[in-house]
């Protein structure tokens, strides 16, 4: 097939020229294919074939090759011709010559053939050779292929690795991002949240307030209560107290009293006697009460028996009034028989008329005797009733006297006089009883006078009966003569009430005496009764006394009662106020509770911000740092007085913060009316620059909130780094207040030591003892000025700056304090303040002429760790930055301007060369370069104050300064490096 290819399927029918050049070409095309070099061992080899045994075939048709007569494609494309179709013999006579040239081509093939074997083979083995070398060589570098590879795969991981490292840490980034955009808006809902709840808080505070002046004037009124409650238990504690005087007072009264019972004892005892006798005098009395009693017996016994008697007669007298009834209907028949025999009779009645009336008269006579008798009998009566009168009268006087003398003792002795009353009631029941027997008398009187008006009845009736009347007057006379038995038995009666009244009289003595015993006795009582009366007297005084006492008390007990209502009510009013207050304790506590998990909830998300802040920070940091950044921080003063009290144009501030987005805190615009040329003027006339910094602080930032984001950097310093920070600017823009200030706002400097100090402090615990030393110099004039030092430089000598291997810097005849307080390093930094040399320009009253370097030393050892770290701490407030078109300095202010700006170009120069990367980096250009060289180099860190005064007359300072400070931001210093041993 490549044969093929080299000489075509088909012989063209080409000149003979066309063999020679293809075969040439082809073979080189071959050789070109194969080996370029064995073009060159071909060629050679064709010539010697010539030579060949077979060479002159070979020659023969190299010959005609050469000729150019034949090419094998001629050859093979050559026709016989003849003179006919069938001139076979010419066309044999072609036919010869044409196989020689067929032969010699042949053999020329064959041996080419041949030869192209043997080259070929030559060719297979150098190039096997060549292969075997190539794959040795191959395998050497599949091996370092391989190792390539796998150096390869291994960078791959590790830049795979990196680059999840990377899209870690851009993750991490974006998610920080995520976070600080989180923590923003969590900050500004915390924010509002925080206002709301400053308002909630404030509500509450004023509710809190509120509740607790309730509470605290229901606690002044529970106070005022008990205090209320207090006295009037005090005024209880003295009423029980004098109530126990009182109760002694009593007891002693009672004492007193039981002593004077003892004696109403004696006088009971004596009473007892007294009883005795009146009992003595009831047994006398109850004698005579019997002896009266069988007197109305006996009496009673003889009125019954007139009575009966009476009644007999009266029984007599209805028997004989029924006879005479009885007789008189007879009679009356007797009468109207008789009648007849009355008019008969009439005469002899009219007779018996006159008798009768003689008899009436005589009747008459008799009955005025009886009269007279009745007169005599109430004469007696009366005298007797008199007597009896009398004696009751004087026994009613006695009785009354008895019972005064009853009544008297009644009332000293009651049951005694209640006996006397006995007494004096049967007496009246005696003259009761004398009563009765009065009326019984009287009614005997008045029977009697019935009697005697029946007997005149009958006299009347039976006037005429004379004989019976005689009967009737003999039985009248009869009854007088019962009558006057009767009163004779009344006389015994009397006779008796005689002996009873001399009885009585006897008795009365005997009462008198009693009486007069018992009046000697209620004499003695009396007695007693005096002197028990003063005892009853004191007694009842001391009762009054007590009983107003008590009443007193009672009514003290009533307003205690009333008072303890109402102290019941208060403390109800109280229990009220206390559930009220606990209940709005309850309240307070749970907004309170509210309140502390609101702080706590504004505590973690304060302290999230702040971590959120620090972490910020710190990656912050750690970018800048990765960085290898010079960081720079501009800080606008406010505007003076001085340039408040200017024009209104220029008192205007210059410059404005961008607030947008990631920028805020960074990026600042500075507003320009004096370029009118300006590209960037506005159509209102202003120019305006953008600058983006590391952060802006406006005018109002206080040097806490400045130093917080300085304060990694000067931690680092602690941790063995090289840390610059330095103000740069104009003069009076503020440098000096940034980085030492004053006592109230005091600047970076002496919180720098702060912190240095606390933070030293704490390592202590982690076994870090450190050793820090202080060293203030300023360069004046491109010179180096001690500004602890006590004495003057020697003639000759002079401050010389030295760096060695690792960036420890040393400096001759330079004053080194160590330091371990604040008091301390302030007093030094006072001093030093003291001598730097300060001047009056015309940008500030008291510039700053030279650059104040102060230089902190800090050496830290961690014998547990073995480690020990070489830190330094360059705080430097640069003189002002301020052309000299500007400040008009004349003069040795002329030549501080010169040096100080050729110091400040000189530090420029270094951290562009920096940045530059440059071999060469000048810092000799300067003594202030020379100084912070270890701290300007890669391995530091360094931050920059760009200070700007905000007024449109510094404007032009402002951009100038702005600038540089940009250019600075934008310089790259290397990363820095931790000085560990
Ligand atoms: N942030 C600030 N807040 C309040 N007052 C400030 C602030 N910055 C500067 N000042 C005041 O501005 C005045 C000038 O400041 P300062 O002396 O610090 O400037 P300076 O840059 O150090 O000047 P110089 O370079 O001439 O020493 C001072 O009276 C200072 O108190």
């Amino acid at each position: 097939m490549e044969q093929n290819k080299m000489y075509g399927s088909r012989i063209p029918r080409a000149p003979k020229r066309a063999l020679k050049t293809l075969t040439e070409n082809d073979v080189k095309a071959k050789a070109n294919e194969e080996n370029v070099e064995s073009i060159a061992v071909k060629k050679p080899r064709l010539e010697e074939s010539k030579k060949g045994s077979h060479g002159g075939e070979e020659a023969e048709w190299l010959e005609m090759c050469d000729k150019g007569n034949m090419t094998i494609d001629g050859l093979l494309g050559l026709k016989m011709t003849g003179k006919g179709k069938w001139d076979h013999k010419g066309r044999c006579e072609q036919m010869m010559p044409y196989i020689r040239q067929l032969r010699a081509c042949t053999r020329y093939l064959r041996s080419c053939v041949g030869k192209a074997d043997g080259v070929k083979e030559a060719m297979v083995a150098e190039h096997e050779k060549e292969i075997s070398e190539r794959e040795a060589e191959l395998e050497k570098l599949s091996e370092k292929v391989t190792e390539l590879g796998e150096q390869f795969a291994e960078s791959k991981e590790s830049v795979s690795e990196m680059k999840e490292r990377n899209a870690e840490l851009r993750k991490e980034m974006e998610h920080k991002h995520e976070v600080e955009m989180g923590h923003k808006v969590e900050i500004s809902t915390l924010t509002n949240d925080l206002a709301h709840q400053k308002k909630v808080v404030g509500e509450k505070t004023e509710e809190i307030a509120k509740i607790q002046d309730n509470y605290v004037k229901s606690q002044e009124y529970a106070q005022n209560l008990q205090d209320f409650v207090k006295k009037l238990k005090e005024d209880t504690q003295k009423m029980n107290d004098s109530l126990l005087k009182i109760q002694e007072e009593k007891s002693e009264l009672v004492s007193d009293l039981n002593l004077s019972k003892g004696n109403a004892a004696q006088l009971e005892e004596r009473l007892q006697d007294s009883k005795g006798l009146v009992e003595q005098l009831q047994k006398q009395k109850d004698a005579l009460n019997e002896t009266l009693e069988a007197m109305k017996e006996r009496h009673g016994k003889a009125i019954e028996e007139m009575t009966s008697t009476l009644k007999a007669n009266e029984a007599e007298a209805k028997e004989r009034l029924d006879a005479l009834k009885g007789e008189k209907k007879l009679k009356e028949e007797e009468l109207a028989r008789m009648e007849g025999k009355h008019k008969e009779v009439c005469e002899t009645l009219e007779k018996c008329e006159m008798d009768l009336k003689e008899n009436v008269e005589s009747l008459k006579e008799s009955e005025s005797k009886c009269e007279g008798l009745q007169t005599t009998i109430k004469e007696m009566e009366a005298q007797h009733q008199q007597e009896l009168q009398a004696k009751v009268d004087q026994a009613q006087a006695d009785k009354e006297c008895f019972e005064k003398e009853k009544a008297a003792l009644e009332t000293s002795i009651e049951q005694k006089v209640s006996d006397l009353a006995e007494t004096a009631s049967k007496l009246s029941e005696t003259s009761a009883l004398l009563e009765s027997t009065k009326a019984e008398l009287q009614q005997v009187t008045s029977q009697f006078e019935s009697t005697k008006a029946d007997l005149s009845a009958k006299t009347a009736e039976y006037g005429n009966a004379m004989t019976e009347l005689k009967g009737v007057t003999s039985k009248l006379s009869e009854t007088s003569a019962l009558l006057e038995s009767n009163q004779s038995e009344l006389q015994e009666v009397t006779n008796q009430f005689e002996s009873t009244r001399t009885d009585l009289r006897s008795k009365t003595t005997e009462c008198e005496n009693a009486v007069s015993e018992l009046q000697k006795a209620k004499e003695e009582i009396n007695r007693y009764h005096e002197i028990t009366g003063q005892s009853a007297e004191n007694m009842e005084k001391l009762m009054e006394k007590s009983k107003s006492l008590e009443d007193q008390n009672a009514t003290q007990n009533e307003v205690l009662e009333a008072i303890k209502a109402q102290y019941e009510m208060v403390k109800q009013k109280l229990s009220l106020y206390e559930v009220q207050n606990g209940s709005v304790q309850e309240q307070y506590q749970s907004v309170m509770k509210q309140l502390d998990m609101k702080d706590q909830l504004l505590r973690e998300a304060e302290q999230k911000i702040h971590d959120g802040e620090t972490l910020r920070k710190q990656l912050h940091n750690q970018i800048l740092e990765l960085k290898g950044n010079i960081r720079v921080f501009c800080r606008t003063r406010p505007l003076s007085e001085e340039e408040v009290n200017q024009e209104l144009s220029q008192s205007i501030p210059t410059i404005s913060y961008t607030t947008q987005g990631e920028k805020t805190g960074k990026g600042l615009q500075l507003h320009l009316t004096t370029n009118p040329k300006s590209k960037k003027r506005s159509s209102n006339g202003e120019t305006h620059y953008n600058f983006d910094f590391d952060r802006s602080f406006q005018e109002n930032a206080s040097q806490e909130e400045v130093f917080e984001e300085i304060s990694q950097l000067v931690q680092s310093a602690l941790d063995g780094y090289k840390v610059c920070i330095f103000a740069y600017g104009q003069t009076g823009s503020g440098k000096t207040h940034t980085m030492i200030g004053n006592s109230e706002a005091p600047g970076m400097i002496p919180r720098s030591l702060e912190q240095i100090f606390t933070s030293g402090e704490k390592m202590k615990e982690q076994g870090w003892q450190y050793s820090i030393s202080v060293s203030m110099m300023e360069i004046y004039n491109e010179e180096y000025k001690d500004l602890l030092g006590k004495k003057k430089l020697p003639a000759g000598k002079q401050h010389t700056v030295k760096h060695d291997q690792q960036g420890k810097t040393s400096i001759t005849y330079m004053t080194d304090v160590k330091v371990t307080s604040m008091d301390k390093v302030n007093s030094l930094l006072n001093k030093a303040m003291s001598v730097r040399s300060v001047a009056s320009t015309q940008c500030n009253e008291h510039s700053s002429r030279s650059h104040f370097v102060f230089r902190l030393n800090i050496e830290g050892t961690n014998e547990a760790l073995g480690q020990s770290v070489n830190g330094v701490l360059n705080l430097v407030d640069l003189a002002g930055s301020e052309r000299l078109s500007k400040s008009q300095a004349t003069g040795d202010r002329l030549k501080e301007t010169q040096s100080i700006n050729k110091s400040l170009s000189a530090l420029g120069d270094v951290i562009m060369a920096i940045n530059n990367g440059d071999s060469h980096i000048p810092y000799r250009n300067s003594k202030l370069t020379w100084l912070l060289q270890p701290c300007l180099g890669n391995q530091s860190k360094a931050l920059m104050f760009v200070n700007v005064a905000p007024s449109q007359g510094s404007a032009q300072e402002t951009l100038c300064s702005l600038r540089f400070a940009s250019k600075v931001n934008a310089c790259e210093i290397g990363t820095a490096k931790r000085f560990v041993s």
